[in-house]
């Protein structure tokens, strides 16, 4: 496997091909919504089902958007302003076709005419509010992975990692590019840092539409001015679309829109000209009494405090239904007629181009899933490098393997009540420790999961599978460690197949409980409750393994079928005992010590050495079910609310 450094390292300076691709959009995408409407159920929402939504009446629903229009043209940069919950978030996530199932969408939403496709997806950078990276990877790492799974594979990998350097240089990233990201509990890069990065990770396409939410808050003025005008130019010179959520931006900022929208409580106050918009609120008699940033003031009228004396009289509801009717009576036919207009013009870029341009196929994904399994599979290793070879969960599993070899130390078939003990522990032991480390496996990576899943950038399978194979090695070297120390420190039988055997056992049931605790991950995504849960799981699989109690009522006597545990156990004593082989005893009459069968010894002649083979496929079929109940759980990931 390449090094990734030094592939970054050795790949061609900024003066390859590849670093034009991003001057221009590759099909500029003129976007249109008309009358978008958005409901829905605030309450119960996750509980009720598809049938019983259905019925829930209208008057149930809340709606979040009423009725929106716009048009934005290739080159134009739309800002959307409006106090906090008027729904900029919610119109930019429903204008990138990321909206939740949850909710009805109503209304027309098009691009060069045409609904929303795979290839619109992938002309399309959406920059959530919160940034989400892998805290460990570097900003170089960051930015070349995200390369390799997002540009199509008419790019050479060199081409994709000089990409990736060159959105470094552009965004003023050099500086920290070795620097790790960080998140919560790692100090990394800065927030305006994060945020360039973010926008970066969208850039990498050469995205025609992009869309972003609150790009600057957070930030100090002179960052969030720097960064938007950078995204102005962009739209710019590469006759992209750019929409953007923003709160209050300064007036230096203001100016650089082509085009206001003005929201308050999911209505258009007003859509058109950045450069109009004074004049229009002018015209109806809302000026601002004093100098001020004009979005402090757009603000003050969204939320119904107009900053001049005339309207004391007016309280905030008026004012605002006072503006909404005057869009609706001024301002709306004139937006209905750009969008109508538009269509005109759009219909050069509306014909099949996208079909033309090979890098835009109608296919689902730009790279192949050997390519995304391989990218994947690299990052997840990288990622988490510290947390697979920590020395505390190694010098854990050592001492308690030592630990285990001191207590039974060459121990023989004389001891068979400790040396089924000793089996059992191994069986418990290695079904409880894989679960509480598998756990962690999804649940921190969802909001990531959900954000490359919305952009398209790799089949789950191929994240799942190179997800669950990056942790394999350390978790199957662990418990190989352990088998290894301990079978002969406690003297268990000296024979190679027996210990092969033993070994492999172990691993089949490492394998059966990390897919169980991948499976608790996925399906709650809380590691949290899973953590709990899993206790539950385990300890029923523990207590009714066979060990500690045989005498079990009839009624309940088959939930052991159940118990990886029990399967493990009975594997690993078939494999260490034969039915007639003795072992020395004491006498029932006549006193003295004597041969008995190990057979004939209580607690394995109740656990039967039978049916071994039963027990291994007892095994298989629940690593296989729990991974496929993890994956299922996975896919509703990205496509529902997080
Ligand atoms: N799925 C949902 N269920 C219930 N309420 C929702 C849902 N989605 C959005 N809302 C509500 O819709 C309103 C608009 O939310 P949105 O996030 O779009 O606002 P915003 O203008 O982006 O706010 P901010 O500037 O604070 O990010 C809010 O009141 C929010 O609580």
């Amino acid at each position: 496997m390449v090094d990734l450094e030094a592939e970054i390292t050795a790949t061609p300076a900024l003066n390859s091909p590849a670093m034009s691709i991003w001057k221009r959009a590759t099909i500029p995408i003129t976007l249109k919504f008309d009358d978008v409407v958005y409901k829905v159920n605030p309450s119960k929402r996750r509980k009720l089902s598809k049938f019983t939504q259905n019925r829930k009446s209208s008057e149930d629903m809340m709606t979040i958007l009423k009725g929106l229009s716009g048009v934005v043209r290739p080159g134009e940069v739309l800002a959307m302003l409006g106090p906090s919950g008027s729904g900029k978030t919610t119109l930019l996530t429903a204008l990138g076709s990321r909206l939740l199932t949850e909710g009805q969408l109503s209304g027309t939403i098009t691009y060069n005419d045409k609904p929303f496709s795979n290839p619109i997806k992938r002309t399309t950078g959406f920059v959530p509010q919160l940034d989400v990276f892998f805290p460990h990877l570097t900003v170089s790492e960051t930015l070349v992975f995200a390369a390799l799974l997002r540009m199509p594979n008419t790019f050479e990998r060199a081409e994709k990692i000089a990409t990736a350097e060159e959105v470094i240089s552009q965004l003023g990233l050099t500086k920290c590019k070795d620097s790790v990201v960080g998140g919560a509990l790692l100090r990394g890069i800065s927030g305006g840092e994060r945020k360039r990065v973010s926008i970066g990770q969208e850039l990498l396409i050469n995205p025609s539409l992009l869309l972003l939410d609150e790009p600057t808050s957070g930030l100090d003025s002179t960052t969030a001015q720097k960064i938007v005008s950078a995204v102005a130019e962009l739209a710019k010179t590469g006759r992209r679309t750019v929409l953007m959520s923003i709160h209050q931006p300064s007036s230096r900022l203001f100016y650089m829109f082509d085009k206001l929208m003005l929201l308050s409580e999911g209505n258009s106050l007003y859509f058109g000209k950045g450069s109009d918009v004074m004049d229009y609120f002018s015209g109806m008699g809302y000026a601002p009494s004093i100098a001020m940033n004009p979005s402090d003031f757009l603000l003050d009228l969204a939320n119904g405090l107009p900053t001049d004396d005339r309207h004391d009289d007016e309280g905030a509801e008026q004012v605002k239904q006072r503006l909404v009717l005057a869009y609706k009576l001024n301002l709306s036919e004139k937006v209905k007629a750009d969008i109508l207009e538009v269509e005109e013009i759009t219909n050069e870029y509306s014909t099949d181009q996208f079909h033309l341009d090979s890098s835009l196929e109608d296919k689902r994904w730009s790279t192949t899933w050997g390519q995304q399994f391989s990218v994947l599979f690299r990052r997840g290793l990288k990622e988490r490098r510290h947390h697979n070879f920590s020395s505390l969960k190694i010098a854990q599993v050592l001492f308690i393997s030592f630990l285990c070899g001191l207590l039974w130390w060459q121990s023989d078939i004389s001891q068979i009540q400790d040396q089924s003990g000793l089996l059992f522990y191994m069986a418990v032991f290695w079904g409880f420790y894989p679960v509480t480390q598998a756990i962690f496996t999804f649940p921190p990576e969802r909001k990531m999961l959900s954000k490359e899943r919305a952009s398209g950038m790799y089949n789950l399978s191929s994240y799942y599978i190179a997800r669950s194979a990056g942790d394999l090695p350390m978790e199957l070297l662990l418990p190989s460690a352990f088998v290894t120390i301990t079978y002969w420190m406690a003297g268990l039988k000296p024979a190679a197949t027996t210990f092969l055997l033993t070994l492999f056992f172990i691993l089949l049931n490492v394998l059966v409980s990390q897919g169980l605790g991948l499976a608790l991950g996925a399906v709650l995504m809380n590691t949290r409750s899973a953590t709990a849960v899993a206790a539950v799981i385990t300890m029923s699989f523990f207590l009714t393994a066979g060990f500690y109690v045989q005498n079990v009522p009839r009624f309940v006597s088959w939930i052991k079928y159940v118990s990886s545990s029990y399967h493990t156990y009975k594997l690993l004593l078939g494999t260490q005992y034969k039915k007639n082989e003795a072992y020395p005893c004491e006498r029932s009459c006549g006193g003295g010590l004597g041969l008995c069968l190990i057979g004939d010894y209580p607690s394995i002649r109740k656990i039967g050495l039978d049916g071994q083979a039963l027990s291994a496929l007892a095994l298989v079929l629940m690593l296989v079910i729990f991974r496929l109940i993890a994956y299922i759980s996975l896919m509703k990931i990205g496509v529902t609310k997080d």
